[in-house]
C-alpha cells in the first residue's frame, strides 16, 4: 500500500475547496458576532470522562480514544463540540445571565455517519445558555437558516421534533423505559418491523403510541393528529404545545413535523430540529434543546443550539469565483515594495514572480502586472 494513502472517509482539502470552506467559515462567524455570539475554542482532546459527560452513548461510540503519555489516563478526541461548549458555560464562565457562544473546529468520528460522509467534519455552531423559553429556540432556528442563506442555500425544509413525546410515552412503562436506547435506534431507522418485535410485551397503550410515532410526519396538521393518536399524558401535551408555539414563532420558514426524527439526539431534552435541502438525505443542520448537560457538569442551565458541517455545506455551494490578481516582478527596490504593499492594502492579490519563474503558469488569473515605466512602478493591463 502506498504510504501516502489516507484512511477511509478522511480526505485532504485542495485549494479551491479550502477557499470556499474558509470564506464560508468567516462569513458565518462574522454573522454570529452580529447576533452577539462570542467565540470559544475548546480543546481537540480531553479526558474521556469529561468529554462524555452528559453526552450519551452514541457520542461514546463515535469518539476516538487514546492514552495520555503524561497522565496514563484515557483521552478522547471530540466528536461533537456542543457538550464542550456546555462545559465552558457551566464551569468557566459561571454567568447567570444569558450567554451566547459559537465555535468552529474539526471533530472526528470513529465511523462515518453516512456512506460518503467524512469522518472529520468541520463543525460550526452556536449555542444559547440561560433561557428556558422558546424564544431562544426560535432565535437559534433563525440563525441556522440565516447561516444556510450565507452559503447560498435558501431552499430549506425545517423538521421539528420533540424528545419529550417519546420520553413521556415510555416513562409509564417500566419495560419500555429500560429499552429506551433501543427504541431511539429503531425510531431513528424508522424500523417498523423491529418496533413491532421489541414492543410485543409492552403495555398496549405504550405499544400503540410507539407504533404511531413513525406515521406522525407531515405539515403542521400532524400536531393535531398527534393529539388524537397519542395518549393524553401531560408530557406529550406540553411537547405538542411547544412545537405548535415554535411553528408560530418561526413565521415564514418551510416547516414539517416528524415526531420520530430522533437521529443523533441522545443528550437532547426538548424541541429538536433538523434542516434538509433538496437532493440530500442527511440533515445539513441539527440542533435543539439540551437542558440537562450543564447539570451533568454541576450547574443546571437551560441550553439550546445548532451545529453543522462546513465541509458538507461548502460542497453544496457553486465554485467560488476567482478574483483576478496582479503579477509583480521580484525585487528589493523601495518603490516596488511600496507599490505592492499599497495594492495589497487596497485588497488586491499581488503575486511576485520568484527569480527564474517569470513565465510560470500560475494558479491565479493575473489580468494586470506591475511594471517599471520611466522610473515609476505602474500597473499594466494584460490583454
Ligand atoms: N451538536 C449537535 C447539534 C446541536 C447543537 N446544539 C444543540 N444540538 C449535533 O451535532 O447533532
Amino acid at each position: 500500500m502506498p504510504n501516502w494513502l489516507l484512511p477511509e472517509n478522511i480526505a485532504d482539502v485542495l485549494p479551491s475547496e479550502a477557499r470556499k470552506i474558509e470564506e464560508l467559515r468567516r462569513r458565518m462567524l462574522d454573522n454570529f458576532r452580529l447576533y452577539g455570539y462570542e467565540m470559544v475554542m475548546p480543546p481537540l482532546l480531553e479526558y474521556l470522562e469529561s468529554l462524555l459527560t452528559g453526552a450519551g452513548q452514541d457520542t461514546d461510540l463515535r469518539t476516538f480514544k487514546l492514552v495520555d503519555q503524561l497522565s496514563g489516563r484515557t483521552l478522547g478526541i471530540r466528536a461533537d463540540m456542543t457538550t464542550q461548549v456546555a462545559r465552558i458555560d457551566a464551569h468557566l464562565l459561571n454567568r447567570d445571565s444569558v450567554t451566547r457562544l459559537c465555535y468552529a473546529g474539526s471533530v472526528l468520528h470513529t465511523r462515518p455517519s453516512g456512506l460518503h460522509a467524512t469522518r472529520e467534519p468541520l463543525q460550526i455552531g452556536a449555542e444559547i445558555y440561560g433561557h428556558a423559553g422558546l424564544e431562544a429556540d426560535a432565535e437559534i432556528q433563525e440563525l441556522a437558516l440565516a447561516s444556510l442563506a450565507l452559503a447560498g442555500i435558501g431552499k430549506v425544509r425545517l423538521d421539528l421534533c420533540h424528545v419529550g413525546v417519546l420520553r413521556a410515552i415510555i416513562a409509564n412503562d417500566e419495560k419500555a423505559a429500560k429499552q429506551a436506547a433501543q427504541l431511539f435506534g429503531l425510531l431513528e431507522a424508522k424500523d417498523i418491523p423491529g418496533l413491532h418485535i421489541l414492543t410485543k410485551d409492552y403495555l398496549p397503550a405504550t405499544r400503540d403510541a410507539l407504533l404511531a410515532l413513525p406515521g406522525l410526519y407531515g405539515d403542521i396538521e400532524v400536531i393535531a393528529r398527534a393529539r388524537k393518536a397519542l395518549p393524553a399524558l401531560p408530557g406529550i401535551a406540553q411537547a405538542l404545545d411547544e412545537l405548535q408555539a415554535l411553528v408560530q414563532l418561526a413565521g415564514e420558514a418551510n416547516i414539517t413535523i416528524d415526531l420520530a426524527d430522533l437521529r443523533g439526539y441522545h443528550y437532547h431534552s426538548g424541541v429538536m430540529f433538523a434542516a434538509y435541502v433538496p437532493g440530500l438525505p442527511n440533515a445539513v443542520v441539527r440542533g435543539g434543546r439540551y437542558d440537562h448537560v450543564g447539570e451533568a457538569f454541576g450547574r443546571a442551565r437551560p441550553a439550546t443550539g445548532f451545529s453543522m458541517d462546513l465541509r458538507e455545506l461548502a460542497r453544496l455551494m457553486p465554485g467560488a469565483e476567482r478574483k483576478p490578481a496582479i503579477r509583480a516582478p521580484w525585487g528589493t527596490e523601495a518603490g516596488l515594495r511600496e507599490k505592492i504593499a499599497e495594492l495589497r492594502r487596497a485588497g488586491e492579490i499581488v503575486i511576485q514572480s520568484l527569480p527564474g519563474h517569470e513565465n510560470d503558469q500560475d494558479e491565479f488569473d493575473c489580468d494586470r502586472a506591475v511594471e517599471l515605466s520611466n522610473g515609476n512602478w505602474i500597473i499594466k493591463n494584460l490583454g
